[in-house]
């Protein structure tokens, strides 16, 4: 399988998820994010709640999410039975060196930023590839259909060169997992994440923008010769 429903052989994402899930405790309700680094926490979350005999309960952010959770052997819960969770792992697109991050790239955020702002601790997994002195990667944004060429004129009266985003396995635009679209807007360097954060709020119709400030209370960064630094 192709794509980012599988996990991609690098040795970076598996030391940094699988690292990450050593975090996991006996007891805990933790949120599982999306995306091919994620999916090595996954993995070895299951491997150990089989091996050690874990009680764990994890809510997922994505049909991928929930599909490697079930194959790893992890009890889903939800949300509504659990609000408050003791532990999110999730990845991200690049992380600046103040922690702010952009999400997306798999077109779940807007229930990974849901998870991850449940949690009391949020764990980001990443490799060296995604840190950036300041946040440049294009920002994903979750819009309802209807509201699609409202945003982009606004998005672009903001100086920003927005594009919807197209399916590779299908045709036309990627619908979300909410059933919206998604735009991937271009805003070069992001000097203050915080102000564009809250700008792309309060547009009309954007469900969720990418930027998450504020959020992430550790980094997790694995290395290419399997090894991995953390940050806060
Ligand atoms: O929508 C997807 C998520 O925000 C992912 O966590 C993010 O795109 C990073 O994915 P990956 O670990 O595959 O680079």
């Amino acid at each position: 399988m192709k794509g980012r429903n599988k996990k991609t052989s690098d040795s970076g994402k598996e030391s940094a998820g699988v690292a990450a899930a050593g975090l996991v405790e006996d007891g805990m309700i933790i949120g599982l994010g999306t995306g091919s680094t994620t999916a090595y926490a996954i993995s070895e979350v299951g491997k150990r709640i089989n091996e050690e005999e874990l009680d764990v309960q994890a809510v997922v952010t994505s049909y991928q999410s929930e599909m490697l959770a079930i194959d790893a052997g992890i009890p889903l819960t939800s949300l509504s039975e659990h609000p408050e969770l003791d532990l999110d792992i999730d990845g991200a697109d690049q992380v600046d060196f103040e922690l702010n991050a952009i999400k997306g790239g798999g077109a779940a955020h807007t229930k990974e930023k849901v998870v991850a702002c449940s949690s009391k601790q949020f764990i980001a997994v990443i490799d060296e590839s995604k840190l950036s002195d300041k946040l440049n990667h294009s920002v994903p944004v979750e819009v309802l259909p209807y509201s699609r060429n409202l945003v982009l004129q606004n998005m672009q009266n903001m100086g920003a060169e927005p594009e919807i985003r197209q399916a590779v396995h299908k045709d036309g635009p990627v619908i979300t997992d909410n059933g919206n679209l998604i735009i991937d807007a271009d805003f070069d360097v992001i000097e203050n994440p915080n102000n564009l954060a809250s700008e792309l709020s309060a547009i009309p119709g954007i469900v969720e923008h990418g930027i998450f400030t504020g959020m992430i209370d550790e980094i997790y960064m694995g290395k290419k010769d399997g090894t991995f630094d953390k940050f806060k």
